[in-house]
């Protein structure tokens, strides 16, 4: 096991109180497999991929245990933290726009990032890391001299999916790695991570709105609703023998390739506020099986045929 969260709860510190942004959630990640972890926006899924990096705004509030390879990196100061992230564990960011300087020309990037690691590695060696992963990527290595503004959206990604992975990190987290790519680029650009991960036997975390993406690509989903990861099982599972509420609805609002069925099906309701968040199952107002202890005790997780989820409609299957 490269990395197991265990009860990890994240708040946020606000005017009015906190934000319980992720409450109780429990994670375990292998060798060379792919979570996906998805659900809509203001759930909690970035939240998350944030705070196995340390990367947080500074009224964020971690507890719990985040154990890489068994040391508990919840713990770790600052330069504690730089030791691992790009190295042991690195991100993809959704808007590469932002997050490559552009002022910096694409070596000057690698350089910049292999030298805050192997501060006496020759510039040469390091030059050559970085040409070898660009091609990786499908980037000419001689487009190593331009400047990231000069590259179009999809070639940005790449570069930066090859910065994130030119000291072969153990673990990546790619958060929306597609969501500003069009449709065609976004396929090219997961079949480019799908190919790097299994070459670099990584264990990726894949963060995403979207359950399509990550149909192909993940070994295992969770899905996370309002702070609470509501259930955890094997792609296939989750696609097949969907048991929360919550993934049902999610399932089914994918919108159809069929012509003749192309109605796209919104969940009614709203995300809860998670300045007062309810005091059971935080589904429970948009859910159509709602019982009266539903919005009274949060359920805990249900072991069902494999599958961990979160919800009271399997008290009586098995605790
Ligand atoms: N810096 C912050 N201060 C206060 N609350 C925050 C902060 N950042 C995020 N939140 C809140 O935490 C909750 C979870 O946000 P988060 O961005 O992790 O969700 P997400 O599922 O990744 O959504 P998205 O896909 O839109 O990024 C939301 O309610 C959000 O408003």
């Amino acid at each position: 096991m490269i990395l197991q969260i265990k009860n990890l709860n994240i708040n946020y510190e606000v005017r009015n109180g906190f934000v319980n942004a992720v409450q109780d959630v429990n994670i375990t990640l292998s060798e060379n497999e792919t979570l996906g972890l998805v659900g809509e926006s203001g759930c909690g899924k970035s939240t998350l991929g944030k705070s196995l990096l340390k990367i947080l705004p500074k009224n964020a509030k971690i507890d719990g245990e985040i154990l890489f390879k068994n040391k508990n990196i919840a713990k770790y100061n600052e330069k504690e933290m730089r030791k691992i992230r790009g190295k042991h564990i690195s991100m993809i960011f959704q808007d590469p726009m932002t997050s490559l300087n552009p002022i910096m020309k694409v070596k000057d990037l690698f350089l910049e990032t292999i030298k805050s690691h192997y501060p006496d590695i020759p510039e040469e060696e390091a030059l050559e890391m970085s040409g070898k992963i660009l091609s990786d990527v499908g980037i000419d290595p001689i487009r190593m001299n331009e400047y990231s503004f000069q590259f179009s959206g999809g070639m940005r990604q790449r570069v930066m999916i090859a910065l994130s992975l030119v000291l072969k990190p153990e673990i990546v987290i790619a958060d929306e790695p597609t969501t500003s790519l069009d449709v065609i680029v976004q396929a090219q650009i997961m079949t480019v991570l799908k190919k790097l991960k299994d070459e670099h036997r990584m264990s990726m975390i894949l963060i995403t709105h979207d359950l399509g993406v990550v149909a192909e690509l993940a070994d295992r989903i969770g899905v996370m609703y309002a702070g609470h990861l509501v259930e955890l099982s094997t792609a296939e599972k989750i696609y097949y023998e969907p048991k929360h509420p919550y993934t049902q609805a999610l399932l089914k609002s994918i919108p159809n390739t069929n012509i003749e069925d192309r109605e796209l099906r919104y969940i009614p309701g709203d995300l809860p506020n998670l300045v007062k968040p309810p005091k059971g199952c935080r589904f429970a107002s948009r859910c159509p099986y709602a019982k009266s202890i539903c919005h009274e005790q949060i359920p805990p997780d249900f072991e069902v045929e494999g599958t961990k989820v979160k919800c009271w409609l399997y008290e009586k299957v098995k605790v």
